[in-house]
């Protein structure tokens, strides 16, 4: 069972498109600590690059982890939630590195509801990007602090069923 150490200190993962950013905000909200979106950690040519359809590499990816890192952090104290995709082990291990109390909260589903829900949105992330972020991801294992959910409930009970699947500690009072 993985751990949700109050207040929470979050990373919401998945690939494109899967909800990070309205669960993320959800969660954020129910505890009332900052969320931040890993949008916002990306460089112009990051952003550049993924607009024009092309996937980012390791290198590309290394110093924006390390920016999340920073900020999970920062917020160590506060608690907080940011959305960071996260899809391989090592770059969650960088995330963990810096803030080794991180929960992380795996969105799921279906390839189809992904595409449909990011065909409906206005967002820099191109729907044909969706296959190598589906090629890149690595499922968390047995020895990471998270938890993997479906996305077809709403967001309200997405939040519900990862409250009720990790262990909530108040470090103040233990167990609960
Ligand atoms: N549980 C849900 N039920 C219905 N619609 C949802 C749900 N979660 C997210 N959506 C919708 O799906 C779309 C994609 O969600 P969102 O932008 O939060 O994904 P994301 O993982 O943050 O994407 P990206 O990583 O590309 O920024 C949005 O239009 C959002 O409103
Ligand atoms: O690792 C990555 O390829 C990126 O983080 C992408 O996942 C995007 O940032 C995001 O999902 C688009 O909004």
């Amino acid at each position: 069972m993985s751990r949700l150490t109050l207040p929470p200190l979050v990373v919401v993962m998945g690939i494109s498109g899967v909800g990070k950013s309205e669960i993320g905000h959800e969660l954020a909200d129910r505890y009332d600590i900052p969320y931040e979106d890993g949008d916002a950690f990306h460089s112009e040519a990051n952003i550049a690059k993924m607009s024009a359809g092309t996937p980012l590499t390791d290198d590309d990816r290394w110093p924006w982890l390390e920016s999340i890192g920073a900020w999970l952090h920062a917020h160590d104290e506060s608690g907080g939630v940011v959305s960071c995709s996260a899809l391989r082990r090592v770059y969650r291990d960088v995330l963990v590195s810096a803030a080794p109390r991180t929960t992380f909260l795996h969105l799921a589903g279906d390839h189809d509801l992904i595409r449909q829900r990011m065909e409906h949105r206005d967002h820099f992330m191109p729907v044909s990007l969706l296959q190598s972020q589906e090629e890149t991801l690595e499922q968390l294992e047995p020895d990471e602090n998270g938890e993997l959910l479906d996305i077809t409930p709403t967001p309200a009970e997405i939040v519900d069923e990862f409250l009720a699947r990790t262990e909530v500690v108040d470090e103040q009072e233990g167990p609960r």
